[in-house]
């Protein structure tokens, strides 16, 4: 990570500029972004640009810094959004949410991942939680195969709603969640818009399934054989 761990910086947190004009605010972002400071809090609210590269930001170092830190002692990051609510958690008995929006392609899918890892990483380990972990994280690429397409702004886009839940015992522990997907648009099976595709599974399917499967399934292998994944032309 390059921003350094002293102070805050004033333009680290939008609340403390010294002008509130969507002028400033964009200079901001801006300035931010391009020294690779993809977070800026808005008080306890934390905006993120996505950068489109792999950043070294996300490395179990980087967890253990922001593990238990208040909130505000440390540069913005998504780690410090998760431990904030985990530790409130603990300490009011209450339950909290985190809400990620967003447009399409800004990165809310690659955020709700990174808080899953931190809680993966950062949470007490039992058996338990090493198996509601695995489920939560692991049920990510299947639910992607099946919902997720490629759009003309993402090419890894959710085409589904998720709502994901972890439960906790009073001890901080997770000893289970939930993994609810609405509003998934099936239309996309019959149709897509020009310069996009069908969902990822069809395509994972006829490049990957063993010829036995596929034989069993009836499939030719050869993607041109099938309209509804090649109407628009675009299958990779
Ligand atoms: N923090 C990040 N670091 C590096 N790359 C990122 C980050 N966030 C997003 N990306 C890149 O941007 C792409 C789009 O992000 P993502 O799929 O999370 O967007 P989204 O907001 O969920 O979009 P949609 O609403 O279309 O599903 C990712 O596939 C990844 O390549």
């Amino acid at each position: 990570m390059k921003e350094d761990f002293g102070p805050i910086r004033k333009s680290s947190d939008f609340v403390l500029l010294d002008e509130t004009t969507e002028g400033a605010v964009i200079s901001n972002l801006k300035k931010r972004f391009s020294k690779d400071l993809i977070y800026t809090y808005i008080g306890t609210l934390l905006v993120s640009v996505n950068p489109y590269k792999e950043l070294d930001i996300y490395s179990k170092k980087q967890m253990d810094v922001y593990m238990g830190v208040n909130f505000f002692e440390l540069p913005p990051h998504i780690y410090a959004l998760a431990d904030n609510a985990y530790q409130t958690m603990l300490t009011e008995f209450n339950n909290h949410f985190i809400l990620i929006s967003g447009e399409s392609g800004a990165g809310k899918t690659e955020a709700s991942k990174k808080i899953l890892q931190y809680y993966a990483v950062s949470c007490p380990s039992t058996t338990l939680m090493n198996t509601v972990r695995d489920k939560m994280l692991m049920s990510n690429p299947v639910l992607e195969a099946f919902g997720n397409a490629k759009t003309l702004k993402n090419d890894n886009s959710s085409r589904f709603g998720k709502y994901m839940d972890i439960q906790f015992d009073n001890q901080g522990d997770a000893v289970g969640g939930h993994i609810l997907n609405y509003l998934l648009e099936k239309s996309r099976v019959v149709h897509q818009n020009h310069g996009e595709r069908n969902f990822h599974i069809f395509y994972q399917l006829l490049e990957g399934g063993s010829d036995d499967l596929l034989k069993q399934l009836g499939l030719s292998r050869d993607v041109q054989h099938y309209y509804y994944l090649t109407q628009v032309g675009i299958t990779s």
